[in-house]
């Protein structure tokens, strides 16, 4: 299957269970790779008919910095959720990495992947 990614798009945002990280915005990297098929945005040559990365990128900087959430797990399940729901993939993974958060590893994190099916009920 075709895909549409976004690797390491820096957000600094508040996230955190501990109260030193409500109190200040830090890190965090998204990897995310979009499945759909990319013949008609190849064939036409559309932006209307593609996945616009940029759109992407700027939707999940304004959601994650309005989120505010405990778990880098929550936050994974919002994004997945609207870019499912705005730019309907077929599939979605989101990989989200704290880089600050234990000083003795380079990064820490989840990833997940959701289908359109998996959110319709
Ligand atoms: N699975 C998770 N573990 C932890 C999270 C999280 O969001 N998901 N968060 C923290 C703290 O906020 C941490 O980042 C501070 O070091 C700990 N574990």
């Amino acid at each position: 299957m075709d895909k549409t990614f976004i690797r390491d798009l820096k957000v600094h945002a508040v996230i955190g269970v501990y109260d030193f990280e409500r109190k200040h915005a830090q890190p965090l990297s998204f990897d995310i790779e979009m499945t759909s098929d990319l013949t008609g945005a190849a064939q036409s040559d559309d932006l209307n008919q593609a996945i616009n990365y940029a759109a992407v990128s700027q939707d999940v900087i304004d959601l994650t910095k309005s989120l505010k959430p405990l778990l880098i797990e929550r936050l994974a399940d919002a994004v997945a959720t609207m870019i499912l729901e705005k730019y309907q993939p077929q599939s979605v993974t989101i990989r989200i990495s704290k880089p600050d958060a234990v000083p003795a590893a380079a990064a820490v994190g989840v990833e997940i992947t959701r289908s359109n099916r998996s959110i319709i009920s």
